[in-house]
C-alpha cells in the first residue's frame, strides 16, 4: 500500500471551473494551508503540454506540504511530471495496466461504486478507493449516487483506505460516521468557496471529529494541582481540553480543598508518584501536547523537567503559576529557582500574569511597553515564547505573545464577570490544546482567546465567591 488511511481525510480534487482569475497553484496553496491532506489535479480539457506544467508545478507545491499528489485519469502525465500517481475511474484504465505501466511504488486510486467493483479493484493493486457519489453535485454530470449503507459495504469488504466523494460539505460528514470511511474527497466544497483555507481547515476539523478506521483524537496531559471546586487545575484542564476537540489526560501535583471561596488545604503527592503518573501516561497515551499549572516545590519541579526530557515531550505549556489572586507567593525560591532554570527551557510557551512576569523577569510593570520588555527579558533568558496575560492590573483583556525576537498583541473582548477562577488554567489548557491539534502558536492562542471569552460571556453564576466559568458553553 502506498498511501496511508490519514491521507485521506481531507482529499482535494482541482477544478479550473473555480479560477475565477486565480491561479490554481495559489488555489492549491490556500487548500494546502487549510490542511487538506491530499490533492489530485483533474483536467478534462486542457491542452497536454499545460497539462504537464501545471502537475509538476503542483506536485512541487504538495512536496513542500509533504502531501500526496495524483494525476486524474491520466497516466502519462503522471509519470512525465513525478506525480505520486493517479486516479482512475471504472471506464478510464484497467487498475492492473495502470500498475504495470506505473511500477509499485506509485499510488492508484479506483473510482467503485459497488463491492465487487471495490474487492476487484484492491485485488488489482489500488491503493486505495474513491466511493460516490455520496449527495447529488453539479460537478460531476455522469455520476450516480451510491447509499451510506454501500459505502459502508465497501469499507468492510477491503483492507485499504477509502475516501466518500461527491456532494460533500461539512455538514454532510457527520452521517458518513461509522461507515468506516477514511476521508472526504472534495472540490466545490473547498474550490467553489470564497475562503478556500477556511473552508478547508472547517472540512477537516469536522472530518477529524467524525471519520476513520481508526478514529485516534490528539491528546494532551496537564500536570497540575486537583481543584476540588472543579473552576481550576485539573478539572478546569479536563474540561477545557475536551471543548477544543483533545483527549486529556492528568498527572497530579497535589490535591487541594478549596471553594470558590478559599483553599483551605493543599496535600502535595510525593515526588515518586508523580513520576509514576506520568510515565504511565507516556508509557501508553503519548501525549501531542502537555500543559504544567501549579507545581508547590522544586523536587516536583525537577522529576516534571527530568521525566519530560525522557520522553521528549513536545509542545510543552508552561503556565507559571506563582502568584495566588489575592497576591501572595505560592512558591518557595527553590520552587522558582527550578522553574526557570529547568522548565522553561522546554516550554513552547510560557503563560505568565503580570505579578508572575515581573518574578520571572526582574522589572516591574506598568505599561504596556513594560509588558513587551518583560516578555522579551524572559524570552531571551529561558529561550521560550511568552504570552504575557494583561489581567486586571493593566488592560484587561489584551495578551502579549513575544517569540523569536518579535511581538504581537492580542486583543480581547472585556467582559464583565466577576466570576473568574480558572482563567489562567483554561487558557494555558485551550492553548495546549490547540498546538496538539497542529495550530500554530498564534493561532492556538487566537482559539484559546475565543474560547475563554466564550465561557466567561455564558455568566455562569455558582458559589459565594469568585466562581468558575462555564467551561461547556457551546453545549446546550
Ligand atoms: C477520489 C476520487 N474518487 C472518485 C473520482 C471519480 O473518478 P472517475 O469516476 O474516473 O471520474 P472523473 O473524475 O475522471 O470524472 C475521482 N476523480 N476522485
Ligand atoms: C470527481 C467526482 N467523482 C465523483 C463520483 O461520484 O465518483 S463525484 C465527483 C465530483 C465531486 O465534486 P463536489 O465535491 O463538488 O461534489
Ligand atoms: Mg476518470
Amino acid at each position: 500500500m502506498n498511501c496511508r488511511p490519514e491521507d485521506m481525510l481531507v482529499y482535494a480534487v482541482t477544478d479550473r471551473a473555480w479560477l475565477k482569475g486565480e491561479s490554481l497553484k495559489d488555489q492549491v496553496e490556500k487548500a494546502l494551508k487549510g490542511g487538506v491532506t491530499f490533492v489530485q489535479l483533474r483536467e478534462k480539457n486542457l491542452d497536454r503540454r499545460l497539462f504537464l506544467e501545471e502537475a509538476a508545478t503542483i506536485k512541487e507545491l504538495c512536496d513542500s506540504f509533504h502531501v500526496p499528489f495524483v494525476i486524474n485519469d491520466d497516466v502519462e502525465i503522471a509519470l512525465a511530471s513525478g506525480a505520486d500517481g493517479v486516479h482512475v475511474g471504472q471506464k478510464d484504465m484497467d487498475v492492473k495496466e495502470a500498475r504495470r505501466r506505473l511500477g509499485p511504488g506509485k499510488i492508484i486510486g479506483v473510482s467503485c461504486k459497488t463491492v465487487e467493483q471495490a474487492k476487484a479493484a484492491e485485488a488489482g493493486g489500488a491503493d486505495y478507493l474513491g466511493v460516490g457519489a455520496m449527495y447529488p453535485t453539479d460537478t460531476k454530470s455522469d455520476t450516480s449516487q451510491v447509499t451510506v449503507e454501500t459505502l459502508k459495504a465497501i469499507c468492510r469488504a477491503v483492507d485499504i483506505p477509502v475516501v466518500a466523494i461527491g456532494g460533500i460539505r461539512a455538514d454532510r460528514i457527520q452521517p458518513l460516521k461509522g461507515t468506516g470511511a477514511d476521508g472526504v474527497a472534495v472540490v466545490s466544497a473547498i474550490f467553489g468557496q470564497p475562503d478556500i483555507e477556511a473552508a478547508a481547515r472547517r472540512l477537516k476539523e469536522t472530518a477529524e471529529m467524525y471519520l476513520g478506521r481508526h478514529r485516534r483524537r490528539k491528546t494532551v496531559l496537564t500536570i497540575a494541582g486537583s481543584d476540588s471546586s472543579g473552576g481550576a487545575g485539573i478539572q478546569a484542564d479536563l474540561k477545557t481540553m475536551l471543548a477544543n476537540g483533545v483527549y486529556g489526560m492528568s498527572a497530579i501535583t497535589a490535591l487541594t480543598a478549596q471553594n470558590t471561596t478559599g483553599v483551605s488545604g493543599i496535600f502535595p503527592v510525593t515526588p515518586e508518584f508523580l513520576a509514576m503518573q506520568i510515565d504511565s501516561v507516556f508509557s501508553d497515551i503519548r501525549p501531542d501536547a502537555v500543559k504544567i499549572g501549579m507545581v508547590s516545590s522544586g523536587e516536583l519541579i525537577r522529576v516534571i523537567a527530568e521525566r519530560l526530557s525522557y520522553y521528549k515531550a513536545e509542545n510543552i505549556v508552561v503556565d507559571p503559576v506563582m502568584i495566588s489572586t489575592s497576591g501572595s507567593r505560592l512558591l518557595d525560591e527553590d520552587a522558582v529557582g527550578a522553574l526557570k532554570e529547568l522548565l522553561l527551557p522546554m516550554a513552547a510557551v510560557a503563560t505568565p500574569n503580570i505579578p508572575e512576569a515581573e518574578v520571572l523577569s526582574g522589572i516591574c510593570i506598568r505599561s504596556s511597553e513594560d509588558m513587551v520588555r518583560a516578555a522579551e527579558i524572559i524570552s531571551r533568558e529561558y529561550g521560550c515564547a511568552v504570552l504575557c496575560k494583561g489581567g486586571h492590573r493593566l488592560n484587561d483583556a489584551n495578551d502579549l505573545l513575544y517569540r523569536d525576537g518579535g511581538f504581537c498583541w492580542f486583543m480581547g473582548r472585556r467582559i464583565d464577570n466577576p466570576n473568574t477562577h480558572g482563567t489562567g488554567c483554561t487558557l494555558s489548557s485551550a492553548i495546549a490544546s490547540g498546538l496538539a491539534r497542529g495550530y500554530s502558536l498564534e493561532q492556538a492562542v487566537e482559539r484559546a482567546k475565543e474560547y475563554l471569552s466564550g465561557a466567561l460571556e455564558a455568566m455562569l453564576d455558582l458559589g459565594s465567591g469568585s466562581g468558575p466559568m462555564d467551561h461547556g458553553f457551546q453545549i446546550p
